[in-house]
């Protein structure tokens, strides 16, 4: 039996009947790399809205708080280790969501919850104002790791994100111990990758952008660090395994002219990626301080 039998995640996001974004992408990843995973959803779709109009099936905010509820009671509780959230559909959901993580941190001061603060991107916020402030508010103050991408950070923080420095004062001014920034600033000639931060570490994790790449980009690379983190692999071990798998996942997908990741596809590019990664090591913003 592998370390990771011994406990399950609960991820929450959207799920789409066809593709590979949110919970389809998060709950196909760590089962791969061999999770218990329990998989809520937040809404359900056709399919992502960027391949055009997709009726958003919905559920009742007093359904969704009374599926959390059966959730904090359940008898099985105690197996799960880890929360992962991303999309909400609504404002109150996320206020459900901390209910559970606040309830599952009493009777388990070691649960690591993952907050992907899935809002916006380049172009702004895409989803309502509410609902951003309900996981800036009431989930990111929870967050053992955030993952926003730079643009979510910067609304998050409110600071302009010009240079990795200031991405980095943000990540600190935000609270969490452990954050994840993708979309970083590149320091390679046509790369983009992912920033990681901790009380130890500044870690810079890249490659070679991709052109058109499809959605769900994100929602895998959560999946995977937390996958990673909870088969204990060192932080710079999990950093250059998660951004490496989502860089072949993405590379092979668009190699094949799909609009879609091809997760079954390319299941060994998650368990054994093969891809460089240019790693770095940045300067701690606490060092820079000290000097
Ligand atoms: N066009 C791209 N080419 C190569 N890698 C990409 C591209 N877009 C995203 N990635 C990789 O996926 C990571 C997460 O994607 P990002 O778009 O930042 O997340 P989100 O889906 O949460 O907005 C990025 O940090 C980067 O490593
Ligand atoms: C309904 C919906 N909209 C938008 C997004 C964000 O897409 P992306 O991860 O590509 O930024 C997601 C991802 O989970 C989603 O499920």
């Amino acid at each position: 039996m592998s370390e990771n039998a011994a406990g399950a995640v609960i991820v929450i996001s959207s799920h789409v009947v066809r593709g590979s974004v949110g919970n389809r992408a998060a709950v196909f990843a760590l089962e791969t790399l061999g999770h218990q995973v329990w998989a809520l959803p937040t809404i359900v779709l056709p399919w992502h809205p960027g391949h055009g109009r997709s009726t958003r099936l919905t559920f009742a905010e007093a359904d969704f708080e009374a599926a959390i509820d059966d959730l904090i009671h359940a008898p099985s509780i105690g197996e799960v280790k880890a929360v992962l959230s991303g999309y909400f559909g609504n404002a109150a959901q996320a206020r459900s969501v901390a209910k559970l993580v606040s309830s599952l941190r009493e009777k388990n001061p070691e649960l690591l919850y993952v907050c992907d603060p899935v809002m916006g991107d380049l172009g702004g916020l895409y989803v309502p104002e509410a609902t951003a402030e309900a996981i800036r508010d009431h989930l990111i103050p929870l967050a053992s790791l955030a993952t926003p991408n730079r643009y979510e950070l910067a609304w998050l923080s409110g600071a302009a994100l010009d240079d990795n420095n200031a991405v980095m004062e943000a990540a600190l001014s935000l609270g969490p111990s452990r954050m994840l920034v993708t979309s970083a600033v590149p320091m390679m000639a046509g790369g983009t990758g992912n920033l990681y931060l901790s009380g130890k570490h500044a870690l810079l994790a890249e490659h070679r952008v991709v052109e058109n790449p499809p959605n769900g980009l994100g929602d895998l690379l959560a999946a995977l660090f937390l996958s990673r983190l909870l088969s204990g692999v060192e932080d710079e071990k999990a950093l250059q395994l998660a951004t490496a798998s989502v860089f072949e996942v993405l590379a092979r997908a668009v190699k094949r002219g799909s609009n879609e990741l091809m997760l079954a596809s390319d299941a060994s590019s998650l368990s054994t990626p093969m891809a460089m990664v240019q790693m770095r090591h940045l300067i701690h913003p606490a060092q820079r301080r000290k000097k």
